[in-house]
Formats: structure tokens, C-alpha cells, sequence
């Protein structure tokens, strides 16, 4: 259960003791978001990130959700991906693969991770095409305000420097309108060659989710949370703001440890 919670503008804020406490509410809100869009649409697309956020999720292999919630339904994706090989210790893919997803009952046809036999450009392009056929397939919802994808629930984790997905502080490509995934080759954190969701994408979803634990990260938790301004450069976590979805914080104490938490008081 939560230390603290609370909701406003549309951006809910949940703060736990501890990173188990954490798991476990991360793991009855991607179930419940689960069902609800397996009822609403048949399906569930969500698009994971790499780093601290797979071992977070841990609990969804264990009881009840290895049993209750509907893998058959998921279609999987990644809001961002390095572009090395597959089995690479630096892939997001492997991450999710050896830390969920071989845990769980997922349909292989389901799991869709980038091409990465080719440059960071093409694997972009070649991503976007990919979902591109799955919007034109009704697998993902479009959204009706912006033509983008509808994800039913993307999850982001944020580093230190207020990076989420492989979108940097100060990168161009914080400003792309027209791309769903583009990509950069010098990624401030390695490795450089990356692809990523754009920022219309991600506010276009249904619900995200931006998971963050750690001391390291409490200055741009700090930063982004109670809305410091000015805030140079500006931190893409702060541009994450989803045009009708929903949006929830999920931050441990340690992470939470420099908030004043004005912004969520009446
Ligand atoms: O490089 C990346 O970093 C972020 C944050 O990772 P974390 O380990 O600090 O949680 C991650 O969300 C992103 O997917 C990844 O590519």
C-alpha cells in the first residue's frame, strides 16, 4: 500500500516505503489496466522500457497474476530500445525476455521487439511500420485526437537526468510532431545508437505509467513533480503529460525524498 497518494490535474502520485510495497501496487495496477482493456477491446497493448522498471514488475510471474491475468491477450512493445543484438546484456528486450516474459504464458507472435540487424534509423522506420500495421489492424487503438497509436498502457522509467524512454534532456528530438519512433546515435548514456517512442505517442496513450525508485533520481523527481521552474535544461519527464489519459507516478520514499509535494495539495 501506499505511504502517500494523491490525484490532481488529471496525474496521480503514489509514494511507497520500499521497492516491494512498490512491486506490488505495480503489479495490481498493470493486471486491473489488463482486464479492463482485454473487456473494453480484446486486447492488451502495453509498451515496456528497459533499466530499473523489469525488476519492478517482477511480481506480475508470480501468483495470483502468473495465473489470473490474460497473457494470451498482451501485445507487447518497447517504448524504447538500444539497438545492439538481441542477446546483448545492453538490449531492453533481453531484460523484459529473461526477467517476464519467459516466465509467463505471452504468445511469441505477441512480443514485438525492434529489427536490429540494421542502423538505429531504419530500425525506427521498420518499428513504426510494424505498429503502423497493427493500428491498421485494430490490434492498437488510434487516437482520436492526435492520429497516433493508442497504447493502452505505456511504462517509462526516468534516469536521474530526467530522461524517459531514449528521450535526453536538451535532444531534438524532444520536438518531433510528424514520427511515432525515431531514433538517436548519441545516446548520453549507453549504448548510443537508440530508437524511441516520440512525446505525441506517449501522451497519446491510455494510460502511463513513469516508475522511478532510487535517491539518485529525487532532484528531477523533485524537478518534474513540484513543477520547479525554470527547470534548465528542460526534463522530458516533465513533457510527458497525456492529452485525455491517465497519468501515475509510481516513486519510492527514497526517490520521493526531496519533494515538497505543494502541487498535490488543495
Ligand atoms: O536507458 C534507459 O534508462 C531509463 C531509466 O533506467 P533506470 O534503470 O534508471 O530505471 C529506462 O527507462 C530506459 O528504458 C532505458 O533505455
Amino acid at each position: 500500500m501506499a505511504l502517500f497518494g494523491a490525484k490532481k490535474d488529471g496525474r496521480e502520485l503514489k509514494i511507497y516505503e520500499n521497492t516491494d510495497e512498490l512491486s506490488t501496487d505495480l503489479a495490481d495496477y498493470i493486471a486491473e489496466l489488463s482486464e479492463a482493456s482485454v473487456k473494453e477491446h480484446g486486447v492488451f497493448a502495453i509498451a515496456l522500457s528497459g533499466g530499473s522498471l523489469i525488476s519492478l514488475m517482477g511480481k506480475l510471474c508470480e501468483a495470483p497474476y502468473n495465473k489470473t491475468v490474460d497473457w494470451a491477450k498482451w501485445y507487447i512493445f518497447w517504448a524504447d530500445e538500444r539497438v545492439v543484438a538481441k542477446n546483448h546484456a545492453d538490449s531492453n528486450y533481453k531484460l523484459a525476455k529473461d526477467g517476464l516474459l519467459s516466465k509467463v504464458p505471452v504468445v511469441p507472435s505477441h512480443v514485438h521487439s525492434i529489427n536490429d540487424t540494421v542502423s538505429a534509423e531504419k530500425a525506427a522506420e521498420d518499428y513504426e511500420f510494424v505498429i503502423r500495421q497493427l493500428v491498421r489492424t485494430r490490434v492498437i487503438n488510434v487516437s482520436d485526437i492526435s492520429d497516433c497509436p493508442k497504447f493502452d498502457l505505456i511504462l517509462l522509467g526516468m534516469g536521474p537526468d530526467g530522461h524517459v524512454a531514449s528521450l535526453f534532456p536538451s535532444h531534438l528530438v524532444l520536438d518531433e510532431k510528424e514520427e511515432w519512433v525515431t531514433f538517436i546515435t548519441d545516446s548520453p548514456k549507453p549504448p548510443p545508437e537508440r530508437i524511441t517512442f516520440t512525446l505525441p505517442v506517449i501522451n497519446s496513450a491510455s494510460n502511463v505509467a513513469v516508475v522511478v525508485t532510487g535517491g539518485n533520481k529525487a532532484d528531477s523527481v523533485h524537478l518534474v513533480i513540484d513543477d520547479v521552474e525554470p527547470d534548465l535544461p528542460s526534463l522530458p519527464a516533465k513533457l510527458v503529460q497525456p492529452t485525455k489519459g491517465n497519468l501515475v507516478w509510481f516513486v519510492d520514499k527514497t526517490a520521493a525524498s526531496k519533494l515538497d509535494g505543494t502541487k498535490f495539495s488543495e
